[in-house]
């Protein structure tokens, strides 16, 4: 009897809580545009089930739901669930800059993410984040950046070597280049671990966070997935723990190694003496040296955040280069005027910043494929978006691609124009339009690290080769696993540099 009771009453408070999320579901398709939704499933129904229908479904520039329906549309998964994606800047500003804005909560969705990343500075909130955040800044200062572009330079200078077998040998994928780049970047930098990913190209921990991107995406559209237990059953449940393990055996082992270099006082070279991963181990928590774990969530964080969104940043501008020899050259003509056709050349961190149409052709690249082409947010008040009162506790979605693409905020938002970011045609541009790092006291903290990194390869790579237009393949069919990435990969060619100075 007590058993049937108990069962009466579970059934009862799920109808409830149904009924809730139904009427509320109800309102904010009455507020905002959407395509019609299944009772059951939501919009899950209309969406293709893997990766690039659903980007395609999104983003397309003639068909996507951003240019049926508008800046801002309610999201409904299974169970009625809403999700509103806002891209009016004026809205994003609301949710990004707002001052209580550090105590943001990251959208529900975000979880998914945390057997990985643990509750490191991407998804923690609240105190921990503002205490984490401010152990972590000084990492980023301008004289250990200084160091750390050395770093890069070295590790470009690998990446022309490793390319030079390339030149005239027809279409190379660019990205399974700049991702051996990236994640020597990142180890050698930031943990002070040199890990030479670049010579040994079958990098399970690449392949790894491959996988496990593409399997996280699919569990924001599932509906199991909300039931850890159900979840885990499922064919992806189960590889998703595999993947853990690789990709946890990973950091670990770059942990350990720095423990014991520094405990033998035998830092690995002038140029990484202090970094990040130094900082954290050095660092208290709650007046108590930091416990495995917590280290272990931030070095989790930056390895991937620290190397997939630059790979895919390197990536994709390179893509465009070689898409447009006009812009190629101008930028080729800059770097020659500073560096002659020397190939050796040495790019100092200070020198970047006066290298201003490699910083166009960087900002234009950003826009045009974002890295991080989706960022999330649970509202913890109640915040006006469009006129409309959305309640605490919803969660927001703010497609930055869709923000970046938008032809009110960028005309003829599909060419790739480095002279949008001239300072002369930047005015007027509402701020939070362009967003690659996100804004407000959430920001990338990578922000300068990644464009310093950004920028020196570009200019390395421009400064030896030709980029040409791949011969096979057309245009990446992109996906957002998280990050920005291409199903087919993202081809071009090399030649070998013609000097003409
Ligand atoms: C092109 C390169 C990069 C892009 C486009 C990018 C973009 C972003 C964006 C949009 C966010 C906000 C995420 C959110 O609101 O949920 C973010 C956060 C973050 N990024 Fe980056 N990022 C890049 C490179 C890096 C690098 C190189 C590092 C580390 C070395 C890094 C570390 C982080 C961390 C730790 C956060 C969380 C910050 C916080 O919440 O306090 N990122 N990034």
């Amino acid at each position: 009897m007590i058993v049937l009771t108990f069962f009466v009453v579970a059934v009862i408070y799920c109808f409830a809580v149904l009924y809730r999320r139904k009427q509320f579901v109800d309102l904010m398709l009455n507020k905002f545009r959407a395509p019609s939704t299944d009772p059951l499933l939501g919009h899950v129904a209309r969406i293709p089930p893997n990766s690039p229908g659903i980007f395609k479904t999104f983003f397309d520039s003639k068909e996507g739901w951003f240019r049926k329906y508008g800046k801002n549309i309610a999201l409904i998964r299974p169970l009625y669930d809403v999700q509103l994606f806002v891209s009016n800047p004026a809205d994003v500003e609301k949710i990004l800059a707002n001052p209580n804005s550090k105590t943001a909560r990251k959208a529900d969705s975000y979880f998914d993410l945390e057997a990985w990343l643990g509750t490191g500075l991407l998804l923690a909130w609240g105190e921990k984040w503002f205490q984490r955040r401010k152990i972590i800044t000084p990492t980023f200062h301008f004289n250990i950046l200084e160091q750390f572009t050395e770093v890069m330079s070295k590790q470009s200078d690998i990446l022309v070597q490793k390319l030079k077998p390339k030149v005239n040998a027809g279409d190379i994928d660019i990205y399974l280049y700049t991702t051996l780049f990236a994640l020597d970047v990142i180890c050698e930098t930031s943990m002070g671990i040199p890990i030479d990913a670049q010579s040994s190209p079958d990098s399970e921990y690449v392949k790894a966070v491959k996988e496990i991107t593409l399997i996280l995406q699919r569990r924001f559209f599932s509906l199991v997935s909300r039931w850890q237990f159900l979840y885990d059953l499922t064919p992806d449940g189960r590889r998703e723990k595999e993947l853990l393990k690789i990709l946890h055996g990973f950091t670990d082992s770059v942990i350990l190694q720095r423990r014991e270099q520094l405990l033998q006082k035998k830092p690995t070279d002038k140029a990484t003496k202090m970094n990040f991963l130094d900082m954290l181990l050095n660092s208290t928590m709650n007046g108590k040296p930091p416990s495995n774990s917590d280290i272990r969530e931030e070095v989790d964080t930056f390895m991937f955040e620290g190397h997939d969104t630059t790979t895919s940043g390197i990536a994709f501008a390179l893509y465009q280069l070689s898409q447009h020899k006009d812009i190629q050259d101008r930028l080729y003509e800059e770097l020659a005027d500073i560096y002659g056709d020397t190939n050796h050349m040495e790019i100092t961190y200070k020198q970047l910043a006066d290298l201003r149409y490699l910083d166009m052709v960087v900002k234009e690249a950003l826009r045009i494929r974002p890295s991080v082409p989706l960022i999330g947010r649970r509202l913890t008040e109640d915040t006006v978006i469009d006129g409309v009162n959305v309640p605490n506790g919803t969660n927001i979605i703010i497609p930055i691609y869709a923000l970046h693409n938008d032809p009110d905020n960028f005309p003829n938002p599909q060419k790739f124009d480095p002279d949008r970011f001239d300072p002369s045609q930047t005015e007027g541009r509402h701020p939070f339009a362009y967003v690659p790092f996100s804004a407000g006291a959430r920001n990338c903290i990578g922000q300068k690290f990644a464009l310093i990194e950004i920028k020196l390869v570009i200019a390395k790579l421009i400064m030896h080769y030709e980029l040409l237009p791949a011969t096979e393949q057309k245009s990446p069919i992109l996906q957002g696993d998280i990050v920005l990435k291409s199903a087919d990969g993202i081809c071009l060619r090399l030649a070998e540099r013609k000097r003409n100075k």
